[in-house]
This record gives structure tokens, C-alpha cells and sequence, in this order.
């Protein structure tokens, strides 16, 4: 992309305080620059979209595993596949997500963000060429494993790039483009999944077509720049203002906001370079691999022991793990079972209700997360999850299922044979209803939040601090694709809603105790905030005061 790409952010009839249009702006007038940006221009969308197909990657890799396995048959090694062989398969995809996210989390600090994508594209491409040749179930859970390692970098890795790259007023948002990609990657995984199962080996067309938009943004990524972040703290400055500019455009008052990221970057860095003095970091032996794995430790050691750091991981690892924990991929992974079992006649378009839900309702986060700020949305949102939750716990009770029959070989007769009585129409509604209202205070909310983690961590550890809450995620990930199953025969489906319900209810109360509104600061000033305390109140009385002051502009 060329300079011409940028275009003007802001309208030409807005005031700007006085010295921010003469480049001698404070970091305060940057912000309320930042709030009168009006579009994020051409520039910068085209970099969010292009590093957003990694998110479809994602959705689309975890979404097509489902409809993968009812049509595998017995083409990998002569013979159905087992229980065991099915649990590997799906849950290598996570286990090895869960493993990759934390290595690629520092590599990311040494390649660069954009080598990082660029190796998930390389891994994206091997994984889904090594499932569509299998001819057994291991070489299937290799292929299965290599895409869990591509995904597990991926994922933390984008939203990070999106979030170094983006203008303060539409990070939000634009980080949200790749949850809207992750999303619409499960509902293009569906219908795939439901176009190709019927055909003979359809399924090898299913994992292999995952390599096809990977190789497309493999070639796109060489157009993409490096993040200003990242190219001013391995010494590049020129490089990140060149960077910077076309991000801004050349609207009037522009120089000055570019001049404004760099100086608060450049501050930040100098920051930490003294507090890495005062740890007495060695940096003559920077480049033998004893002296970087003392880097390593030592910045580890700098994410648990320095307050707004450990804050910030753990408000990240929080989100990420109550986005799991309160079991929504229970319904991304089961939800076709649950609706056979329920007596559906044809629970794999059901599920594409839930799949398209998501995404609808991920739009509408799109639009919600830097107007109504982060907070409020989480807020809201997850007692509308509790109480959709604890009106499908009611409607299981009613419908009796018996806990045996949840076991999914049972769920291939059709009408279901399991049910003491036939399924009660109204209760059957209540579910379904229930559930769409489940996924949709999911998705505007702790579906697509959580994701905006980068923005917690100060430049120093944010690499490190992003892949651990990643991993959170995928840890969470592994634990209710393994659990769930088994929970749905103990706990009864009524006890196992209750227990997501819980999580929930946790989740709200930890929301509203430490996590402050981050929408609209810079990215330095998110760290500053930490640093202090929780900074919720005083971030909450910040927000109000930027949408007053943005209305006001407008
Ligand atoms: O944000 C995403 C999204 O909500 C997906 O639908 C879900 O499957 C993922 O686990 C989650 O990380």
C-alpha cells in the first residue's frame, strides 16, 4: 500500500486545541485529537482485513471438526473411528494451540508480529495439506496438531497487531473485525461442513480448503507493514513515523498525532530501559542464547512482580478464561448432538443458527465496543448469558432427558429413542430460543472483549503478557471440549447449564470489581491506568468525559 492509501481521518470543519496542530501537542491533546478522529481510513482497514483472515482461519479450523468426524467413516486406517480416536483428534487442535501460544508469544518480540503471522500462514498450509492426505488416524492427528500450533499463534498474534497499529478511538472496533472473522470462519466451517459431508471423501476437501485463504494472506502479508510499536523498540523510528503516517493520513492536525504516538512510545521504552537497569539486565550479552533466556525470565519475572503488569495479566487471563469456562464452545463443538438428541430433524442446520447468531450479534459488538466502552458491554451482557442459562437448565429439567442418553453414540437414531416421552413442542422452543439468546449476550460481550487484551499490557511485556492470556483461553478451550460430554451424563444437562450459569455469575462480579473502561485511551495510557491500581472508577469518569467531548465535536 502506498501513501495515496491514507486518506483524511478527521472532517476539515473541526477545531483542534492550538498547539496540537502545531506538533507541540501534550499527551492529553492527543487524546482529545484521537476523539475527534472520524473513520479509521482506507490504510488501516485494508491491514485489519488482511491479518483478519488468520482469524477466519481459526474459526473456520475449529468450527469444520464436527462435520469432519461424522464423515471420516473409515477412510483413516481401515476402520471407524473410536471414541479415543475422535477426542484426539478434536482436542490436539486445542492442546497444541494452547502449547504454541506462549513460544510464538516470544518470538513475536524478537521476529516481529508480522513474521509471526506469516509463520502461522506456513503452519496453516501444512496442517490442512497433511489432514486432507491422511490415510490414518495418527497422520490425521498430526495434521490436526499443526493447525492447533498455527491457530494458537494466530490468535494471539493478530488482535496484537491490530491493536499496535490502530488510532485510540477505533481500536475497539477494529480488533472486533478479527473476532468477526473468527466467527464468520464457524459459519462458513458449517455450511461447508453440510455442503461436503454427503459426498465420498468429502471431508478431505473440508480440512484441505482451510489451505487455500492462508496461502492468499501468506502472499498479501509481504505488502504489510511491521507495527510502529514494534519497529520503534527494536530502534527503527523512521521506519514506524513512515508507519504512522499513512495510518493518520494527511489530514490537518495529523503530524502532530503521529509525533504524539512516537513521543508516548518513545517514553515508555526509556521507562523500562531504566527500570531494566535497576534489575541490572545484562545487555552486552544480548545475543547468546543463555543471555536471552535471562531476557525471557527476566520479563516474566517483570509480568508477576511490577503491579500494573500483574493487573493487567490478570485481568487478560481472566477474561480469556471466563470466555470459556462459561462454556460456549459446548455448543460450537456438541450443539448438532444436543439438538438430535433433542429430537431436531436436522440438528447440523440448527447448529448453523447458533454459528450464524454468533456472528450477527458479533456485529453488534462491532458497533457497541468503543461507543459504549468494554465495561458496560461485559456488564450487561452476562446476565442476559445467566439468564438464558438458567432458562435452558429449566427447559432440560422439564424435557427429562436421561443423563445415559447423552452419550453421543446415542445420538444418531432419529427420532430419538432415548426419551421417556416425546419432547415437549414448548419446551423444545424455550431451548432453542434460550440458547440464541445464550450465544448473542455471548458474542456482544465476553465473546469478542477478552480479545482486546493487548491494550492491557505496557509495550514491554505485552507480547509475553497477550500469548499467556491466549493460552488461558486455550487451556479453558481444552477443559469444556474434554468435560462436557462427561458433565451432561453426571451433572444431568440441567446441572451442567447451572454450573455455566455459576461461572457467569462470577464472571459478572469480578468484571465490576477490576476491570476498568479502556475504550478510547491510548494504548500508553492503559499502562499508566494500571500502574496506579484497578483505575476503575477514575477510567469510567475518563470515558464519559471523552464521549461528551467527542459528542460535543461532533
Ligand atoms: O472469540 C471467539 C469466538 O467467540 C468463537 O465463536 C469461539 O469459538 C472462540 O472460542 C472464541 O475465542
Amino acid at each position: 500500500m502506498t501513501d495515496a492509501a491514507a486518506e483524511p481521518l478527521i472532517s476539515s470543519n473541526r477545531g483542534y486545541p492550538h498547539d496540537a496542530r502545531h506538533g507541540e501537542d501534550s499527551a492529553e491533546d492527543v487524546e482529545a485529537d484521537e476523539s475527534a478522529l472520524v473513520s479509521p481510513g482506507l490504510f488501516i482497514w485494508g491491514l485489519t482485513i488482511c491479518a483478519g483472515v488468520s482469524g477466519l482461519l481459526f474459526g473456520y479450523d475449529t468450527g469444520v471438526i464436527s462435520s469432519t468426524l461424522i464423515s471420516i467413516d473409515t477412510s483413516l486406517s481401515h476402520r471407524s473411528l473410536t471414541t479415543l480416536d475422535k477426542s484426539l483428534i478434536t482436542s490436539s487442535t486445542s492442546f497444541f494451540a494452547l502449547l504454541a501460544s506462549p513460544l510464538t508469544g516470544i518470538l513475536a518480540d524478537a521476529l516481529g508480529r508480522r513474521s509471526i503471522i506469516l509463520i502461522a500462514d506456513i503452519l496453516f498450509v501444512a496442517g490442512a495439506l497433511i489432514q486432507a492426505f491422511s490415510t490414518t488416524v495418527s497422520g490425521m492427528i498430526v495434521g490436526r496438531s499443526v493447525v492447533g500450533a498455527a491457530v494458537g499463534s494466530a490468535s494471539f498474534v493478530v488482535p496484537m497487531y491490530i491493536s499496535e497499529l490502530a488510532p485510540s478511538a477505533f481500536r475497539g472496533r477494529l480488533v472486533t473485525v478479527s473476532s468477526l472473522f473468527i466467527t464468520g470462519g464457524q459459519v462458513v466451517a458449517y455450511t461447508v461442513g453440510w455442503i461436503f459431508s454427503t459426498r465420498a471423501h468429502g471431508w478431505r476437501w473440508m480440512v484441505g480448503l482451510g489451505a487455500l485463504p492462508a496461502a492468499i494472506q501468506f502472499c498479501l502479508l509481504f505488502a504489510l507493514p511491521e507495527t510502529p510499536r514494534y519497529l520503534v523498540k527494536v530502534g527503527r523510528k523512521e521506519h514506524a513515523r513512515r508507519v504512522l503516517r499513512k495510518v493518520y493520513g494527511k489530514g490537518e492536525g495529523m503530524e502532530a498525532l503521529v509525533n504524539g504516538v512516537l513521543r508516548r512510545v518513545d517514553k515508555e521504552i526509556r521507562e523500562e530501559e531504566e527500570a531494566a537497569d535497576d534489575r541490572n539486565v545484562a545487555q552486552a550479552a544480548k545475543t547468546s542464547w543463555k543471555a536471552k533466556f535471562s531476557r525471557v525470565n527476566d520479563k516474566f519475572l517483570q509480568l508477576v512482580n511490577v503491579g500494573g503488569n500483574r493487573r493487567a495479566l490478570i485481568i487478560a487471563c481472566m477474561l480469556q478464561g471466563f470466555q470459556q469456562l462459561c462454556g460456549f464452545n459446548s455448543l460450537m463443538y456438541f450443539s448438532a448432538t444436543i439438538f438430535r438428541l433433542l429430537g431436531f430433524s436436522s440438528p447440523t442446520l440448527t447448529s448453523l443458527s447458533i454459528a450464524l447468531t454468533n456472528l450477527a450479534f458479533t456485529l453488534v459488538a462491532f458497533h457497541a465496543i468503543d461507543r459504549l466502552g468494554r465495561r458496560r458491554i461485559l456488564l450487561s451482557s452476562i446476565p442476559v448469558m445467566l439468564l438464558a442459562l438458567l432458562l435452558s437448565a429449566t427447559a432440560f429439567h422439564f424435557l427429562a432427558l436421561p443423563p445415559a442418553a447423552t452419550a453421543p453414540e446415542h445420538a444418531s437414531t432419529h427420532p430419538p429413542q432415548h426419551l421417556a416421552a416425546p419432547p415437549r413442542p414448548f419446551w423444545l422452543v424455550v431451548i432453542l430460543l434460550a440458547l440464541m439468546l445464550y450465544v448473542a449476550g455471548y458474542a456482544v460481550g465476553l465473546g469478542t472483549v477478552p480479545w482486546q487484551q493487548a491494550e492491557l499490557f505496557p509495550l514491554a511485556v505485552r507480547s509475553l503478557g497477550s500469548a499467556l492470556a491466549t493460552a488461558t483461553n486455550w487451556a479453558g478451550n481444552t477443559l469444556v471440549g474434554l468435560t462436557f460430554l462427561p458433565m451432561m451424563d453426571v451433572l444431568t444437562p440441567t446441572g451442567t447449564f447451572a454450573v455455566y450459569a455459576g461461572v457467569c455469575v462470577v464472571a459478572w462480579g469480578c468484571v465490576w470489581r477490576v476491570y476498568p473502561e479502556t475504550a478510547g485511551l491510548g494504548l500508553e495510557d492503559v499502562a499508566r491506568l494500571l500502574a496506579r491500581g484497578w483505575g476503575v472508577g477514575e477510567s469510567v469518569e475518563g470515558f464519559e468525559a471523552r464521549r461528551r467531548r467527542s459528542g460535543a465535536l461532533r
